[in-house]
């Protein structure tokens, strides 16, 4: 589903009134909406709304009247004076015949919900006076509430919080997320999320081109592999996975069984002589290979069967691991670097960024956490210290020609042609040690039955929010690659795939 910017949402309202819906009518389903939000919310109690002064203020007005008419018990206070309402607002305004009362925090009293309607996308700076108290009484107030379009003080497109924000239960916006829906601390403050039609047609898209999505299988269907009954085990590719040195060795080895668990037909861990006896103690399903170095690791790449590579799981920091990137760059796998490979680069990135682009292989995937990210992309983070999750991501991927996976509860992908995904089902369990290892093996695993690099990295990181739902509080890494299988049954389902 594509997630509109602010602006994006503007101008899809500007090309659903030029093709003749009447931007009132579109204020009208909003509050509409908004009112059938808060009948669930509220039951029989009394419900006041908080009006702005712009046209989400306008909704607050329409959902006002709605529900009086529905027979509740219906206050509006609003933050200016109504002779200063203009527009679809002003007009929304006159249909209200009740009273309305002024800025007055004591006046907020104690409603079964308040409707949060004093900012949506209009929000243009950071809040302060009136509207400040009005926001902080409403999360001091103990009432749930819902909010218009998105908590009010939260910026639409970034999800920054512009000086304090409120706490919603439920947020109804419309026609599509924003990206301050699913992006933190915004997503945590619009409590549940609906999406209510407005009468906005689809059409409209097809002007706006929107280039981010939210990370559900819906939007990478198309990609995902499904083994074939006449296929065999080399059809699904064969992934490597570099292991570190015998002090660790276990990261390549989570990594390695989340690429088997993810579908490739065959995985080796290349590993250094003085590791191949605890790797090959603890592996069955998964092959141990010997590598000999940058050198050997070269020579074992020159068999193209090998598809997919990753690097990074323990691997280490300094000279070796970045020869090895180096020669897997030059070898051209797909390629995944995690965690070490990243952070060996950090006095280098461009160093990186330019054998990267060098390649002209657009299967190269980078998977930082947020601190790997900082090191690594350290100019272009200081220079714009303001940007969104989304457009560092984004920055990042431009930059260094890579498709850039920042984790976190909120995951962002990238593409350096500008597509990018945010995803919104990790649960908090699934932030602990070993965890990122078997992302990257999974998406290593993806990679190597031929997925596409971008949309390998979506749906790498949605199995992996899944599988810690699937295994539940108190997991460990070694669960996740485990419960694959169940959260691929889960998928087969929902498309409908026999198996
Ligand atoms: N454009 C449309 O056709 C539609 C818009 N809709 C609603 O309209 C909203 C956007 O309306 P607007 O563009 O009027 O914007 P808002 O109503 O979000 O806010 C704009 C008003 O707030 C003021 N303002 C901004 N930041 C402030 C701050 N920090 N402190 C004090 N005042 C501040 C502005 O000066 C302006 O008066 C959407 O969020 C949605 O709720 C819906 O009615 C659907 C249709
Ligand atoms: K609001």
């Amino acid at each position: 589903m594509e997630i509109l910017t602010t602006g994006e949402m503007e101008q899809a309202d500007r090309l659903a009134i030029a093709a003749g819906a009447p931007g009132f009518a579109l204020m009208l389903h909003a509050g509409q909406a908004v009112a059938d939000a808060a009948t669930d919310l509220a039951g029989q109690g009394p419900i006041l709304v908080a009006a702005g002064c712009g046209n989400n203020g306008g909704d607050g007005f329409v959902a006002a009247t709605e529900l009086a008419a529905r027979g509740h018990d219906v206050s509006v206070i609003l933050l200016c004076g109504r002779d200063s309402l203009k527009g679809d607002a002003a007009l929304a305004a006159k249909g209200w015949k009740g009273r309305v009362l002024p800025c007055d925090l004591s006046a907020l009293g104690s409603p079964a919900l308040i409707i949060d309607a004093l900012f949506g996308a209009g929000l243009n700076r950071p809040v302060t006076g009136d509207p400040q108290a009005m926001i902080e009484a409403i999360n001091a107030n103990g009432a749930p509430v819902l909010s218009v379009d998105l908590p009010s003080g939260i910026n639409g497109t970034t999800g920054a919080i512009m000086g304090v924000a409120v706490r919603a239960t439920e947020t109804v916006t419309f026609f599509r997320k924003k990206p301050a829906h699913l992006l933190l601390p915004g997503r945590i403050h619009c409590g549940r999320v609906r999406v209510a039609d407005i009468g906005i047609s689809d059409v409209v898209l097809d002007k706006i081109r929107p280039a981010t999505f939210e990370n559900i299988p819906d939007y990478w269907q198309g990609a995902f592999p499904v083994p074939r009954i006449d296929g065999h085990k080399y059809a699904r590719g064969h992934a490597v996975i570099v292991s570190g040195d015998l002090t660790s060795t276990g990261a390549a080895r989570l990594s390695a069984r989340g690429a088997l668990r993810a579908g490739a037909g065959l995985v080796s861990v290349l590993s250094p002589d003085d590791a191949l006896g605890a790797n090959t103690a603890s592996l069955t399903a998964v092959m141990v290979r010997r590598m000999n170095g940058a050198a050997g690791f070269a020579e074992i790449l020159t068999d193209r069967r090998l598809n997919a590579c990753v690097i990074g799981p323990g691997a280490g920091v300094g000279e070796e691991t970045r020869a090895l990137v180096l020669t897997a760059l030059a070898a051209k796998p797909a390629l995944v670097l995690d965690a070490d490979a990243l952070t060996s680069f950090a006095d280098l990135p461009a160093r990186l960024f330019e054998a990267i682009k060098e390649t002209g292989n657009t299967d190269i995937i980078l998977t930082p956490h947020e601190g790997e990210f900082r090191r690594l992309f350290s100019e272009m983070s200081n220079k714009h210290p303001l940007r969104s999750k989304l457009e560092r991501v984004r920055a990042a991927a431009g930059r260094s020609g890579a498709i850039v996976l920042l984790k976190g509860p909120d995951t962002v992908v990238a593409s350096p042609d500008g597509r990018a995904t945010i995803a919104a089902n990790a649960p908090p369990w699934l932030a602990t040690a070993g965890s990122g290892d078997v992302l990257s093996g999974m998406i290593g695993g993806l990679l190597a039955q031929g997925v596409p690099a971008f949309d390998a990295a979506c749906i790498g990181v949605w199995m992996h929010g899944e599988a810690g739902h699937e295994a539940g509080p108190g997991l460990i890494a070694e669960d996740l690659p485990e419960v694959l299988p169940a959260v691929l049954r889960r998928l087969y389902d929902r498309f409908g795939i026999d198996y």
